[in-house]
């Protein structure tokens, strides 16, 4: 018999379909399923109106990470309703025998941050969480998408939820990324090309040499990205990076299981001349540190260059204008040199330690700018603790910088930590609509390095300017 050749989405997608239904969607099984406090309470409340228990509580892991305050977080938390839902997230998980990795907890972090470290995530499962950047873990080569609080309920009462299948889309990058550019350049760059909805309807595997050259925290930081294009989710085939990775780590398969599982994980690859429904290829070579000056993540480019003309970008006239006043910014200004006020390090896309690494590696034997309020928030207490292992503190202190403790913080205004009005920020998170990190906070993304180069000169700054 011939054999297909298959896309290693339709490998992992096809073996979890419980039941297809004829013109509608699969009825989904689910490896692994995590929830934190802001969209799991009335999830539950709906079990406990419908009398329904959790099926396989083993598959699920609470973490508390978005109303987390990043300072004291031995104090009581001060915000009422923050502090409801972090209790009802205790509350629900001791009743379901649900792990609950609360605040104080030593493996507390964001959701997206704690799953691959302790080695929740693994290739080849799938993985949901009612957050859209549960995209993060198909770093894995894990189909991994966010859900909302009704299937949150589903999951947990059924372990299944009703999808209809996606569409392929493969993004393929080759060379060598240049002087100053990281993982994150690479998503915000492909965002600037395709927009903010270029691979809506699709899931996107990303391929070639500049993601099989890339770290796991890198393959992280462009996956959770790949919701921010529009994508469903994105994945990158698994391969001896991916192994080293989870080797080890508290929660993967060990001795026989591990090989097992190894032997699955090496099979989970695109066979050659598998079809995809689109294909985008760009090259390394393409891509310098980048930047947005807009109010969408696909409103980015090129640190060097200007802000665009109107007629230049795929969003609509009068959505731009709209944009760039919220901005304080105006078509054709130089980007470069641009104030900023507040510089955050951290989010599920750079709160890991190679990010901090970056961020140290620009801001040893250099001093934080005095006009910059900088927020450097691990995503977890395993980053904050290696960040102190590898003396990285000793050169943020030294600099005039302070960390923080871990939580999503800045990256959304569901906490003490927020932008205030008019101030902008340059933020290594993921979204920068108007508001998002506080009511009236301009958001620049960029990568850890571009954050720094403006911690330090108080301005918007190539990094490579400031690199031997
Ligand atoms: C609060 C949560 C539902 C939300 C998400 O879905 O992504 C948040 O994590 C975000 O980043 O906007
Ligand atoms: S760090 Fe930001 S993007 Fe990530 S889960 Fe928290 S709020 Fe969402």
């Amino acid at each position: 018999m011939s054999h297909t050749p298959t896309t290693l989405f339709d490998k992992v997608w096809d073996s979890h379909v419980v039941r297809s239904i004829p013109d509608g969607p699969d009825v989904f099984f689910i490896d692994r399923h995590f929830i934190h406090e802001v969209t799991s309470p009335v999830a539950f409340l709906g079990l406990e109106n419908r009398g329904l228990k959790v099926m396989f509580s083993e598959k699920t892991f609470a973490t508390a990470d978005h109303n987390t305050p990043t300072i004291n977080q031995h104090l009581p938390v001060k915000d009422p309703l923050s502090a409801n839902q972090l209790k009802a997230l205790e509350t629900n998980s001791a009743k379901y025998g649900i792990s609950h990795w609360g605040l104080g907890n030593p493996k507390n972090g964001i959701v997206h941050v704690v799953g691959p470290e302790n080695g929740i995530t693994l290739p080849g499962m799938t993985i949901v969480c009612g957050d859209s950047h549960t995209s993060t873990h198909g770093a894995f080569g894990a189909i991994a998408f966010g859900i909302g609080t009704s299937e949150v309920e589903m999951v947990l009462s059924s372990q299944c939820i009703m999808q209809p299948k996606p569409k392929k889309m493969r993004i393929t990058i080759n060379g060598k990324l240049g002087k100053g550019v990281v993982p994150k350049d690479v998503p915000l760059f492909i965002l600037s090309q395709i927009s903010a909805s270029g691979a809506t309807g699709y899931f996107i595997e990303f391929a070639g040499e500049v993601f099989e050259n890339m770290s796991m925290e890198g393959r992280m930081t462009v996956c959770n990205l790949s919701i921010e294009m529009g994508a469903r989710g994105g994945m990158v085939a698994p391969d001896e990076t991916t192994f080293n990775y989870l080797k080890g780590r508290d929660l993967t398969p060990k001795g026989e299981a591990w090989d097992k599982g190894l032997a699955y994980w090496k099979t989970l690859k695109t066979d050659a001349d598998a079809k995809f429904d689109l294909e985008l290829n760009f090259t390394a070579d393409q891509i310098e540190p980048q930047i947005t000056y807009g109010t969408n993540p696909g409103l980015g480019t090129g640190i060097t260059h200007n802000i665009p003309l109107a007629a230049d970008v795929k969003d609509g006239e009068a959505s731009y204008k709209k944009s760039l006043a919220y901005m304080g910014f105006a078509e054709n200004e130089k980007i470069v040199g641009k104030p900023v006020d507040y510089v955050f390090l951290g989010s599920c896309t750079n709160g890991r330690i190679e990010d901090f690494r970056a961020f140290a590696s620009i801001v040893k034997g250099r001093k934080k700018a005095d006009n910059v309020t900088a927020w450097l928030v691990p995503g977890s207490h395993i980053v904050e603790q290696q960040i102190k292992e590898e003396g990285i503190l000793d050169i943020l202190t030294e600099a005039g910088f302070q960390l923080r403790q871990p939580g999503c913080s800045a990256c959304l205004a569901m906490n003490d930590d927020k932008i205030p009005a008019g101030k902008y920020a340059v933020s290594t998170s993921n979204r920068n609509f108007e508001g998002r990190q506080g009511p009236g906070a301009r958001t620049m993304l960029a990568s850890p390095l571009v954050a720094a180069a403006a911690a330090v000169t108080g301005v918007v700054t190539d990094p490579r300017e400031l690199m031997n």
